[in-house]
């Protein structure tokens, strides 16, 4: 087989390209993929707000309006649309931030189709693009009073820079002590309802009489801060999160009786009896849960808090034999305001224009697709974004990873 040939600036003019004055009318673009019609965006120059997505079902000659999971990009001035693996349309948004340019569309992934399933609509949805990856969440559940936060917070401490909270949404109210945005997110039920059909949970359970779930904007907003996640959730929400697709690591924190359990409820002082007996019903079921169901990776007791936080150390690599600085965290794209988006196989380019004569100049971003990871509902991430050389013009061989 002979090498690849070299693409050159002049081979973009006639690849394809939609959007940003192409094939857009005000900010919308239209996507074939099989026999739909993807069409995103809004019809009208004022308000980028009210971006929407209609399909157009060629077979069937009709209109459908999908139902849209995920949170969708932040109102910007316009996009190009490609598609890409014929399962998802990425976005490139012009007048957002760096961090907020890059955008997919899912209408044929795996997410996307678990989703239809039972569905009468169609479905799609959004995740984010972000560059490079995020270390792997912690999840760390256990009956209520074994001392998870009291871990988590030792944790937190000694590590400030290297780990984050996901930050919960609970329809239970604060405790004394406890801060919304800070502790958890405390909800309306009826609001929290909306948001799990809107697809912003990660997952969600019931417990104790209350709902509690994680958004998945609570998990992205850690990892894209560069802190390898935190989650505290009961053993039904660990077994939803180990169903997703997010890649984790599973932890189960045990007492060492349920006597210890009952004495240190009691101690917290932060329930009342009704309460800590319904806490100590449910800790039965938990703990036979968590030690046989085969969702977690590791049990750690929690008789001396001492040792059981060495272990805890012991598990994440920080006992001293692994580095603890923490990974800088991932750079946005900083896109010019005016430019063309191209595709050659697996590079997305991008050519700025000069605003003066409309002429595409030599200054190219490229963005390598080959290597995505994760997606719905969580974020898209592994996106390799560099600069050619406005020199020689030429991608093939002389890119600078990021
Ligand atoms: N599934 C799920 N469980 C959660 C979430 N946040 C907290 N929990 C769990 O809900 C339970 C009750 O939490 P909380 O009201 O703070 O009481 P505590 O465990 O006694 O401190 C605990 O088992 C938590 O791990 C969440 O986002 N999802
Ligand atoms: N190993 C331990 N021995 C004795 N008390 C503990 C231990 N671990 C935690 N505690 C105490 O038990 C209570 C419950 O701990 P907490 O972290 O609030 O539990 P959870 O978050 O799992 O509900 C707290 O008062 C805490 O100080």
């Amino acid at each position: 087989m002979g090498e690849a040939p070299a693409l050159c600036v002049e081979d973009l003019k006639v690849r394809f390209s939609n959007g940003f004055g192409l094939r857009s009318k005000g900010f919308e673009t239209s996507t074939d993929v099989g026999d739909k019609t993807f069409v995103i965006g809004c019809n009208n120059n004022d308000s980028t707000s009210s971006l929407e997505v209609h399909i157009y079902d060629k077979s069937g000659r009709k209109w459908v309006i999908p139902t849209v999971l995920g949170t969708k990009p932040k109102p910007y001035e316009g996009h190009s649309a490609v598609l890409l693996n014929e399962d998802r349309i990425m976005i490139i948004t012009r007048g957002s931030t760096p961090d907020d340019c890059i955008w997919f569309l899912e209408v044929d992934t795996e997410y996307v189709k678990q989703q239809k399933e039972g569905s009468e609509t169609e479905v799609v949805a959004w995740s984010k693009g972000v560059r490079g990856d995020a270390e792997k969440p912690v999840v760390i559940s256990g009956p209520s009073g074994v001392g998870k936060g009291t871990l988590i917070n030792m944790l937190m401490k000694e590590f400030p820079s290297m780990f984050g909270f996901s930050v919960s949404h609970t329809t239970r109210a604060p405790r004394g002590t406890e801060k919304n945005g800070v502790h958890y997110h405390f909800t309306e039920r009826s609001v929290m309802e909306k948001d799990i059909k809107d697809g912003k949970f990660l997952e969600f359970a019931s417990v104790h009489g209350n709902l509690y779930g994680t958004s998945i904007e609570a998990v992205e907003a850690v990892a894209d801060s560069g802190k390898r996640c935190i989650l505290d959730i009961d053993v039904q929400g660990a077994k939803s999160v180990r169903a997703s697709s997010l890649d984790a690591v599973f932890i189960f924190i045990s007492p060492p009786s349920m006597s210890e359990l009952e004495e240190r409820l009691r101690l917290r002082g932060t329930e009342t009896e009704e309460q800590i007996q319904k806490r100590l019903r449910n800790a039965k079921a938990e703990i036979e849960q968590g030690k046989s169901s085969g969702i977690f990776d590791h049990i750690l007791c929690n008789d001396n808090l001492e040792k059981c936080y060495e272990n805890l150390k012991k598990l994440l690599g920080l006992d001293g034999s692994a580095p603890i600085n923490p990974k800088p965290s991932p750079n946005g794209i900083d896109l010019p305001p005016n430019h063309s988006v191209s595709k050659i196989d697996n590079k997305i380019i991008i050519q700025h224009e000069t605003p003066e004569s409309g002429n595409a100049s030599n200054n190219l971003i490229v963005l390598e697709v080959s290597l995505l990871k994760g997606g719905a509902p969580g974020r898209t991430r592994g996106l390799n974004v560099y600069n050619v050389d406005p020199v020689s013009n030429c991608l093939n061989g002389i890119h600078k990873p990021s």
